[in-house]
């Protein structure tokens, strides 16, 4: 019996001849017919025959994913693989990492020599050059920020994309960016389908506003966090140092407030935190003003960090209305205007001294290598994603679902958005930390009640609850028990 112990909880054993059930001491084990065994655990109905169930729970069964990792059964020869790689929207720490590790990945495991790098997003499979990829020439790319195959917004076009990896023989295409780039892939990968063409299309979730559902958190998340930290510590200083200081500091995060909220758990500094999700509100009792207020009188200075998709509908009058050319909306700048409204209110109206700075770090938190987590988690993906593609998987996504990599269906994430919960732990954690107001029972709104129909919903479910990754199925080797 060849046995394996699996990250030190599950034995997973192959049986070299057909056990069905057997007792080891006071443990059991169970085998299925593909030779697969469960090392299970003692259960009371083991000794006890007549237990009685108290509760059933006939509810929907909870979603597993395939696991991810190497595969007994390989569908690609070496010489085979025409690869390629390309990677969209914005730039994102662990961008480089990921590529290095996918073209060292093919090409030490599997023996794979031709990988293209398409240059410049989804436009560049029919309108740029390829760059030739080998270990070689991506050895140390993996310490510089950015993407060295540069990315772009907008320019997908399904059928020119296939067109192209038809024409140029491509046989497994490795798709790094966020939601809106797997949204593309999904496109390309029914489209090769219909058209029954051998070609893996695997999806790197990438963006550094964490908002892919389902996954446990995207790369460059974590170096974005620990980058934010310095911007935090000077936007500190300044506020310490001045009457009166307060420093206003715009983080990312379009839809989902989560390098801000992180960044203020992670720093100590921060006094208030504002993020898409949690609307608030400027006047009034429970407002920002009172709460400044308060703060300065304790304290004598304090920190707000605000995600530039907060309070957009606060900010009516100057509503643009505009889109990027992959059609996200173009946000208004509410650490400006935020700003501008704490000066208005203190200096005009309560004729106070404040000395209020603005720090805007947005770009240099993206702009980074990625830190040494970031860089294992990406070499992780890229080797699922390699796995997954010589395996024969296509149409899905590879991540950690509860701490387990796995595949997941693109169908699974393209949806929805990974949003904060503000009804869950570690917001209120959050509201512990800084003693800010909740904003939930506004005596006074400031807001603009036509605008809020068109701002993103603002309590999600939290869907990771809701995923497993079966340890029986697709632990070893690949096969599946069902
Ligand atoms: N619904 C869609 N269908 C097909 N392609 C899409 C779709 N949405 C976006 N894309 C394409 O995906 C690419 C990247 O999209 P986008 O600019 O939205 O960035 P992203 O992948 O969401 O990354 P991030 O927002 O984190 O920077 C663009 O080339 C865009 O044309
Ligand atoms: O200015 P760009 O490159 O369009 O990117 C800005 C957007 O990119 C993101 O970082 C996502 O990658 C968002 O947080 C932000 O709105
Ligand atoms: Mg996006």
């Amino acid at each position: 019996m060849e046995c394996r112990q699996v990250e030190n909880e599950i034995s997973i054993c192959k049986m070299s001849e057909n056990v069905e059930e057997d007792e080891d001491c006071f443990g059991k084990i169970v085998a299925d017919d593909n030779g697969f065994v469960l090392q299970d655990v003692p259960h009371l109905t083991d000794y006890i025959k007549d237990l009685s169930i108290v509760v059933q729970n006939d509810g929907p069964k909870r979603i597993h994913f395939r696991r991810a990792g190497p595969r007994q059964q390989v569908y690609f020869k070496s010489d085979e693989v025409n690869a390629c790689i390309v990677t969209c929207g914005g730039i994102c720490p662990g961008l480089n990492t990921v590529i290095r590790e996918i073209v060292c990945g093919l090409s030490y495991m599997y023996n794979v020599n031709t990988i293209l790098g398409i240059k410049c997003g989804y436009k560049g499979f029919y309108a740029r050059n390829t760059i030739p990829l080998t270990s070689k020439y991506v050895n140390d790319i993996h310490k510089h920020g950015g993407t060295i195959l540069g990315t772009s917004r907008g320019g997908h076009d399904t059928i020119k994309i296939v067109d192209s990896i038809q024409d140029r023989g491509i046989n497994q295409v490795y798709i790094i960016g966020g939601d809106g780039t797997q949204k593309g892939a999904s496109l390309i990968f029914e489209e090769i389908r219909r058209r029954d063409l051998k070609v893996s299309v695997i999806g790197i979730p990438k963006t550094i506003d964490n908002d892919i559902p389902v996954i446990d958190k995207s790369f460059g998340f974590d170096t974005a966090v620990e980058e934010a930290q310095r911007a935090i510590n000077a936007a500190h200083v300044e506020a310490q140092s001045g009457e009166n200081g307060i420093s206003v500091m715009k983080l990312m995060g379009r839809n989902s407030g989560y390098i801000a909220m992180h960044a203020t758990l992670a720093s100590r500094d921060v006094d208030c935190c504002l993020i898409p999700e949690s609307p608030f509100y400027l006047e009034g009792p429970g407002g920002l003003f009172e709460y400044i207020t308060k703060r300065l009188r304790e304290n004598g200075h304090l920190i707000i960090v605000v995600a530039e998709g907060a309070g957009q509908e606060l900010m009516s009058e100057q509503s643009i209305n505009m889109t990027d050319a992959s059609g996200n909306n173009l946000l208004l700048d509410v650490g400006m205007w935020l700003s501008q409204k704490i000066k208005e209110h203190f200096t005009n109206i309560r004729k106070m001294v404040i000395t209020l700075k603005y720090i805007d770090p947005t770009y240099m938190i993206r702009a980074i290598p990625s830190n040494a987590s970031d860089n294992v988690y990406c070499t992780l993906l890229a080797q699922s994603a390699v796995h997954g593609a010589m395996a024969g998987y296509t149409g899905c996504i590879v991540g950690p679902v509860n701490g387990r990599h796995a595949y997941i269906p693109f169908h699974r994430i393209i949806d929805t958005q990974n949003q904060v919960v503000i009804t869950d732990r570690m917001w209120a954690q959050l509201l512990s930390s800084t003693n800010q107001p909740s904003f939930l029972n506004p005596v006074k709104k400031d807001v603009d009640e036509k605008k809020v129909d068109t701002v993103t919903p603002r309590l999600s479910n939290s869907p990771t609850f809701n995923y497993y990754i079966d340890d029986l199925k697709d632990v070893l080797a690949g096969e599946s028990l069902q």
